[in-house]
């Protein structure tokens, strides 16, 4: 009997070479690399795969070439195939309903990079706090009178975050570990608003407020922080802004397409927030013109969850839930289940 096929999107592996092999004894391994849109419809189209029954990808850097994976695409893939195991902790990119609809898991790889997206929203958040941007862009320029400007004057508008309240949006698994770590190490007070409430244990273990009404929590927090997954919709807008406190901040590490970054700028310009750290942009690749310029705004290019850790885990966790779901029937972070079992093709 041949072999089911596994259909491995964009480059080789590079850390995980003992698991690869357990997947290429179950598995007959096929490869796209790197194909443009036009080029993998029609593989699709023409069967150059096989009748494969699962993808993998196992680092975003590449394997994302065929763009968004919409009904255009979705429809084209073979019936056979049933999960797909990708690199990256969001999935804006992926219609997972519509995979659903075609009896197809999404399972995504947050777990992977969850530490490093949670230091990289520390560095964000003590940055909006003490000013860093400030500071960094001063000494970088050169220039001996910026430096003694930065030098002189940050002091008096920064804070340490120590005791004040941070406010995340989304307490999943990204936003828990960030909790975590300004609670540990700053002693920020910790208030959530997410669509459901975590277990009292959770909730004690960061001495967590929780906060049904977003709008409520926005009135509280010393700085905002974006954590939630992006579903098509702004979770921050002008009126959002106007009720968060003044003189407050705001992170983002989540997806630029939360914000309406037009009314953050507003905000910041008018002084009624003090400062913003964002790994995530509107427009990415582009930048915020006006956002660049601010020097209490710190700005980073979508590399929060960037670091080796998070390619070696994204990898492994790829393969581990291809390997689960075809040996338990259960795969190991599937995000589109609640779609799966209403669909009527399974
Ligand atoms: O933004 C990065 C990711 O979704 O993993």
């Amino acid at each position: 009997m041949p072999k089911p096929i596994v259909l491995h999107l964009g480059d080789d592996i590079k850390w995980n070479h003992e698991l690869y092999t357990q997947l290429q004894e179950k598995f007959t391994i096929k490869r796209s690399y790197s194909m443009n849109r036009s080029d993998f419809m029609q593989a699709l189209k023409t069967k150059q795969f096989g009748d494969f029954v699962a993808m993998y990808r196992p680092f975003w850097n590449t394997g994302g070439e065929m763009g968004n994976w919409d009904d255009e695409l979705i429809s084209l893939l073979p019936k056979s195939c049933k999960i797909y195991a990708s690199a990256g902790a969001g999935f804006d990119w992926v219609d997972t309903k519509r995979m659903a609809e075609q009896g197809i898991i999404y399972c995504n790889a947050a777990a992977a990079c969850t530490e490093s997206v949670a230091d990289a929203a520390i560095w964000l958040i003590l940055s909006t706090f003490r000013n860093f941007s400030w500071s960094a862009i001063a000494a970088r320029s050169l220039d001996v009178e910026k430096f003694k400007d930065a030098s002189q004057n940050i002091a008096a508008v920064t804070h340490n975050p120590n005791g004040f309240s941070l406010g995340i949006i989304g307490l999943g698994k990204i936003g828990y570990r960030i909790a975590q770590k300004a609670h540990a190490s700053f002693e920020m007070r910790i208030l959530y608003n997410d669509i459901r409430r975590m277990p009292a244990e959770i909730e004690k273990s960061i001495d967590a407020k929780f906060y049904a009404k977003l709008d409520d929590m926005l009135v509280d927090a010393d700085c905002v922080l974006v954590a939630t997954p992006f579903a098509g919709d702004k979770v921050m807008d002008a009126p959002h802004f106007a009720i968060m406190k003044r003189g407050s901040r705001l992170v983002n590490i989540a997806r630029g397409k939360l914000i309406d970054e037009e009314a953050l700028v507003a905000a910041l310009e008018s002084g009624h927030l003090t400062s913003a750290g964002l790994d995530v942009h509107y427009n990415e690749p582009a930048v915020n013109q006006k956002l660049a310029k601010m020097k209490n705004v710190e700005l980073l290019s979508h590399t929060a969850g960037a670091s080796i850790e998070s390619h070696i885990g994204f990898e492994r966790l790829g393969i581990e839930n291809i390997l689960s779901f075809f040996s338990t029937g259960k795969a190991v972070t599937a995000v589109n289940l609640h779609w799966l079992k209403s669909s009527s093709n399974l």
